[in-house]
C-alpha cells in the first residue's frame, strides 16, 4: 500500500525525536498501521543547523506554509508551539483537507474548539495525545478506555517541569533557579520557561482534560490557576513534618454544584502514590462511577516520550483514514451535539482543606484570635505547628491544617487574619488534597 506522507511543522526537542522514532521503529509502525509512515518534508528555521537526528530523504524548507499547502502531503504535524503562526498552519492545513497531529496544548486549549469544528466540517482529525502528560496515553484512556464511565474526578501531576524543580527542592535542597536551568537544559520547559513554573502550561492540559472528561467545550478561562513560585524551602519542610509532600496538581472534579477546574501546589498524603510521582513523571488519576479510580504513570516530556505520542496519532489517523468521518473517536470524546457547557464553577465555590502559614507575635492569645475568625467562617482546624521564634524577630511561624471548607469563606478568613495586628505579612496558603 502507498506510505502516508507527513509534513512535520518545526524541527526542535518533540520534532526531532518524533524522527529518531519514525526511523528505529519503522517495521513495527509500518506493520501496526497498515501502511508505511514518512516525513517527506519538514520546516525548519535553520536549514543548516547540526541536528543529532538524521533528515535524510526529508526535503526541508523554512516557510512552513509551503508544507501545509503541498499537495503530496496527507497528515500534517506541528511541533512548532505557540499561537501564531500554529494556529492558521493547522487551520490552513484542514482547509486543504489534511489530517493534523499536534503537541501544542496551548493551541488546543484556546483555540482547540474553532480547531474542531473546522476539522469537523472538513471531514479530517486532529490528534493530539502528545499535549496532554506527554507519552501517557491519558487522551485515548479516557476518550476511549473508559467511555462506559461517568467520570467523577481527574487529577493529577501534569507539568513535568514543576514535578521536577519541587522534586530536586525537596531531595537535594536545590535553589528554584538552578533546577530551572536544568530542566531547560533537558528540553523539559516550555519555550516560555513562566508556562511552566505559573501554571499555565498545566491550565492548558487541565482543559483539555476536563472537556473529554466530562463533555463540556474546552474552557480555558475558567480554570483557575496558581503556579510553584510562592512555595519556599520551609513549606516543603513543614508540609514533610505533617506527612506531606507538595504537589503541582491539576484537579477537574465534578461536585453537587458544579465541575472545579483548578491548578495548584497542593499539599498530598506522603503515603499517596501521586506524593512519590517524582522528577519530570507524571500520573493523572481518573475516578469513573465503573472503573473506581485508575492512575496513569510515565514521562510528561521530554523528546522521545513526547514522540512516542506524536507517532502513536500519526498511526490512529493512518489505520482511520478509509473510516467514514461519522464513525470516528470525537475529538472531545462526545459527539458535538452532545457537549454540554457543564456548569464550571467560580473559584470561590471550589472546595478544599488548605494548609496556612503565617507568622505571629509570640504572646499569648494569639492562637485564640485567630481560631475565633476561622470558626466563624465554619472552618475547623485539623493540625496545628508552631516553630520556634524566627532569628533577629519577635515572631513565630504557626502553620494550620484545616478541614475542607468552600473557597470564599478562606478568602475572608485569610482578610480578616492578615489584618490582625499580631500578625504580620501576608498568609501562605497551599490547599490540602487527600485524592481518596
Ligand atoms: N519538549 C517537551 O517535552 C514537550 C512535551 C509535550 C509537548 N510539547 C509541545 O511540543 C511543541 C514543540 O515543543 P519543543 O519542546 O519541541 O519546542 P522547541 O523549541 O524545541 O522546537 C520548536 C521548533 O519549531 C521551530 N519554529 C518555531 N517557530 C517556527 C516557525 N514559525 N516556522 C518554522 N519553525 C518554527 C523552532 O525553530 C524550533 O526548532 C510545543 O507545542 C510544546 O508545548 C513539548
Ligand atoms: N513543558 C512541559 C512539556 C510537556 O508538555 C512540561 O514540563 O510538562
Ligand atoms: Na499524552
Amino acid at each position: 500500500m502507498k506510505p502516508v506522507n507527513v509534513g512535520l511543522l518545526g524541527l526542535g526537542t518533540v520534532g526531532g525525536g518524533t524522527i529518531s522514532v519514525l526511523n528505529r521503529n519503522a517495521e513495527e509502525i509500518t506493520g501496526r498501521a497498515g501502511r508505511a509512515i514518512q516525513v517527506t518534508h519538514a520546516s525548519a528555521r535553520d536549514l543548516n543547523k547540526q541536528r543529532e537526528f538524521s533528515t535524510a530523504g526529508i526535503t526541508l524548507c523554512q516557510d512552513p506554509f509551503e508544507v501545509v499547502n503541498n499537495p503530496d502531503i496527507d497528515i500534517v504535524a506541528e511541533l512548532i508551539g505557540g499561537i501564531e503562526p500554529a494556529r492558521e498552519l493547522v487551520l490552513k492545513a484542514i482547509a486543504n483537507d489534511k489530517h493534523v497531529v499536534t503537541a501544542n496544548k496551548a493551541l488546543i486549549a484556546l483555540h482547540g474548539n474553532e480547531i474542531f469544528r473546522a476539522a469537523q466540517n472538513q471531514g479530517v482529525m486532529v490528534a493530539f495525545e502528545a499535549a496532554v502528560a506527554g507519552g501517557i496515553p491519558i487522551i485515548k484512556a479516557i476518550r476511549e478506555g473508559l467511555s462506559a464511565n461517568r467520570i467523577e474526578q481527574v487529577a493529577g501531576i501534569i507539568n513535568g517541569t514543576s514535578n521536577f524543580i519541587l522534586t530536586e527542592m525537596r531531595e537535594r535542597g536545590l535553589q528554584f533557579d538552578a533546577v530551572l536551568d536544568e530542566a531547560k537544559e533537558l528540553g523539559y520547559a516550555e519555550a516560555d520557561p513562566s508556562f511552566d513554573i505559573e501554571g499555565t502550561d498545566a491550565a492548558h492540559k487541565l482543559t483539555i482534560l476536563a472537556a473529554i472528561a466530562f463533555g463540556i467545550p474546552l474552557q480555558y478561562d475558567k480554570v483557575h490557576t496558581e503556579g510553584i513560585t510562592d512555595i519556599t524551602p520551609a513549606d516543603v519542610d513543614y508540609a514533610g513534618e505533617l506527612g506531606y509532600r507538595i504537589k503541582h496538581l491539576g484537579i477537574a472534579r465534578r461536585t453537587d454544584h458544579g465541575i472545579e477546574t483548578r491548578v495548584h501546589p497542593t499539599l498530598v498524603p506522603r503515603k499517596r502514590l501521586m506524593a512519590n510521582v517524582e522528577g519530570v513523571m507524571n500520573a493523572v488519576l481518573v475516578k469513573g462511577d465503573a472503573v473506581g479510580p485508575t492512575i496513569y504513570y510515565g514521562a510528561g516530556a521530554g523528546a522521545e516520550p513526547t514522540a512516542s505520542a506524536v507517532v502513536a496519532d500519526l498511526v490512529d489517523v493512518t489505520r482511520a483514514l478509509t473510516s467514514d468521518p461519522e464513525n470516528r473517536v470525537p475529538h472531545l470524546a462526545f459527539q458535538p451535539d452532545a457537549l454540554n457547557d457543564g456548569g464550571v464553577l467560580a473559584v470561590e465555590d471550589n472546595e478544599t482543606a488548605y494548609y496556612l502559614r503565617m507568622s505571629a507575635i509570640d504572646q499569648p492569645g494569639v492562637l485564640a484570635e485567630i481560631t475565633r475568625i476561622l470558626g466563624e467562617r465554619d472552618i475547623s482546624i485539623e493540625a496545628f505547628l508552631q516553630k520556634e521564634q524566627e532569628p533577629d524577630t519577635t515572631h513565630v511561624p504557626i502553620i494550620l491544617l484545616t478541614q475542607k471548607v468552600r473557597e470564599g469563606n478562606m478568602n475572608a478568613a485569610i482578610e480578616a487574619i492578615e489584618k490582625l495586628p499580631v500578625v504580620s505579612g501576608r498568609i501562605m496558603r497551599i490547599r490540602v488534597e487527600t485524592l481518596a
